[in-house]
């Protein structure tokens, strides 16, 4: 059994600085329990699976480049996990060096894929012949030019000179001024956050064929309810070309009458559903449904065909 430390702990891809950590501090439950910087998502999923952490926050879908691929895969396969909860954080890059460095010597760049990913624009124009050294953090990134000189810069976050004395040679590198990630909180729990009216749905879904118009039918099971999507991903299941499944986000939590019901549909198409969980949206923003698709109308539409069931006369159209 895990002990009480470790079913306290948080865990998120560290050293301290990183969006991950800006992120784990909007969460009010881990404010004062201890938390534990590791080095990737697989790292960060396997602490809250074997127990040594109760959750953990990680990196799902930036505005700029999208979805971030180890955090969907390990969300497909690994079982039993669930998210508790979604932050958002506005991203900012600087290019940091070892004091008295120019951009002119910068030759190779350390930084994390998913900053690089995000920062293209500045960087081609700016380092044209540059080389990129992956790193597992944007701190990591940055610590790391002052251990060794295997690159000569690194992409990082605007406060990482609070921790480290580099050179700031330029300021907003990313491609977007305006770019926020997306991370959730994952945890072993079954227990689901209750229902706020200001929810989302996580799932991912494969189709159980690849004939024409699997996809649409798929989407159907939302359409057909008025289950608005946030995220529509593909990720290839790896065994053969040409093979998907799906992550989706869906706004509204399971204890909504029309997401309850989509997800019936759901799970009668698809042969592979994984329920991630619901959770309240970070932005808070309410869902608005059109009146067939509330609570009521499906509660009415049930009562009437168990009605129908026991033996209630229909009361027809009336005169
Ligand atoms: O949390 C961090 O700082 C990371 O290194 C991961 C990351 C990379 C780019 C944008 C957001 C998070």
């Amino acid at each position: 059994m895990p002990d009480t430390a470790a079913s306290e702990t948080y865990s998120y891809l560290g050293p301290a600085g990183t969006f991950t950590e800006a992120a784990l501090a909007q969460v009010p439950q881990a404010a004062g329990k201890p938390w534990r910087s590791v080095n990737n998502v697989g790292q960060a999923l396997d602490d809250v699976v074997s127990g040594r952490s109760v959750a953990a926050m990680i990196a799902i879908e930036n505005t700029v480049d999208g979805g971030v691929s180890a955090s969907q895969d390990a969300l497909a396969t690994i079982p039993n996990l669930r998210i508790v909860g979604e932050y958002l954080v506005d991203v900012n890059f600087v290019l940091v060096a070892r004091p008295g460095t120019t951009l002119a010597d910068v030759k190779t760049i350390n930084a994390h894929p998913v900053a690089y990913g995000q920062t293209h624009l500045w960087v081609e124009a700016h380092l044209p012949h540059h080389g990129h050294l992956p790193a597992t953090s944007n701190v990591a990134a940055a610590a790391s030019l002052l251990e060794n000189d295997l690159a000569d810069a690194a992409i990082a976050p605007p406060t990482i000179t609070r921790h480290h004395d580099l050179d700031v040679l330029a300021t907003n590198i990313g491609d977007n001024p305006n770019a926020q990630t997306r991370f959730v909180l994952v945890s072993r729990t079954t227990a689901l956050p209750g229902r706020t009216g200001s929810d989302k749905t996580s799932i991912i879904a494969e189709l159980p064929d690849n004939r024409a118009g699997r996809l649409l039918e798929m989407l159907e099971q939302f359409a057909t309810r008025g289950v608005n999507m946030s995220l529509l991903a593909s990720r290839p299941i790896g065994d053969a070309l040409g093979r998907y499944r799906f992550v989706i986000d869906l706004d509204g939590h399971v204890h909504d009458e029309r997401v309850a019901d989509a997800l019936l549909g759901l799970k009668r198409f698809s042969p592979n559903v994984i329920f991630l969980g619901s959770y309240p949206r970070a932005d808070k923003l309410p869902i608005t449904v059109t009146p067939r698709y509330e609570n009521e109308a499906f509660t009415d539409a049930r009562d009437w065909l168990r009605g129908l069931i026991s033996g209630e006369p229909d009361e027809g159209f009336g005169r």
